[in-house]
């Protein structure tokens, strides 16, 4: 498949690599300095977008516009979800997202969701969320942890939403920011050099601590995933996610 690549970044760049050892061929490059254009995706089959949560968004319009199928691995546009939706449906477009493709982390958000429904009934223990990432990551807390906060707060009735003390993405204004309050999960988010993606739930009672966790070693499976899912989404109609991809429901 021919394809272009939208961000051309960490991400980008790993994902050139698996892209050529499975014989496929990227036709574009979109960057800051070079954003999307239609001469660049005149013979493009998929697009693949690791790029930027302020320039996501104007992406995706741009694809769906063009019919490009697309592949959505950027994160922190959570707030435009319901918008890019319609825009899918209004288009009769194609477009996969996720907040992580790995196969290792779709399956971390299974055993999370089984873990939250076990926990339920123990009042005695809270839950909290820790992400850890490298400097250079301009949204917080991740995409994964928010996804892993919505499997716990689905299967845990005591809680209602999930808070974030270094809450920051680019386009939040302070009163979207949520904050502290009984019925709120916690999600720790913090910064050190290098590292890829580490994801830790932890259940604390005054007793003991049950906890799961997932560490990324490096990128490969997250540019892995999405070009499996930028193999799968052509030919199709719709919005998906990694689970659609990986038939995990
Ligand atoms: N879903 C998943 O599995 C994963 C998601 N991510 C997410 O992917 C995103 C990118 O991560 P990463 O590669 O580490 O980030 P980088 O900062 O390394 O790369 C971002 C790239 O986006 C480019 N960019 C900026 N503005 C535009 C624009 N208007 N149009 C096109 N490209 C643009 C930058 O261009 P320039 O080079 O000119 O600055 C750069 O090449 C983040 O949101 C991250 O959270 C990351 C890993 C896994
Ligand atoms: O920015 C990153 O690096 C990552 N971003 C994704 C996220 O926000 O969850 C996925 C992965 O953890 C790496």
């Amino acid at each position: 498949m021919k394809v272009v690549l939208v961000g051309y970044g960490k991400m980008g760049k790993e994902i050139e690599k698996i892209l050529i050892s499975r014989g496929h061929e990227v036709v574009g490059k979109a960057t800051d300095a070079q954003p999307l254009n239609t001469e660049m995706i005149k013979e493009a089959d998929v697009a693949i977008d690791f790029s930027t949560p302020d320039s996501v968004i104007n992406n995706i319009e741009f694809l769906l516009k063009e019919n490009i199928p697309s592949v959505i691995g950027t994160t922190g546009w959570n707030k435009s979800y319901e918008q890019v939706k319609l825009w899918v449906d209004d288009q009769n477009g194609a477009l996969v997202h996720a907040s992580n493709f790995s196969v290792g982390v779709n399956l971390f958000f299974k055993l999370n969701e089984q873990l939250a429904q076990l926990m339920a009934p123990y009042k005695e223990y809270s839950p909290g969320i820790t992400e850890i990432h490298h400097t250079e990551k301009l949204d917080a807390p991740s995409g994964t942890a928010i996804t892993l906060a919505e499997g716990i707060i689905e299967n845990y009735s005591a809680l209602s939403d999930w808070y974030c003390p270094e809450s920051k993405t680019e386009n939040d204004t302070e009163s979207d920011k949520k904050s502290k309050n009984g019925n709120n999960l916690k999600i720790n988010a913090v910064r050190e050099p290098d590292v890829k993606g580490t994801h830790l739930i932890e259940y604390k009672s005054n007793i003991d601590t049950l906890s799961i966790q997932h560490e990324a070693h490096n990128r490969t499976g997250f540019a892995l995933g999405a070009v499996i899912a930028a193999e799968w989404i052509i030919n199709k109609k719709g919005i998906f996610t990694m689970k659609d991809v990986l038939q995990l429901s």
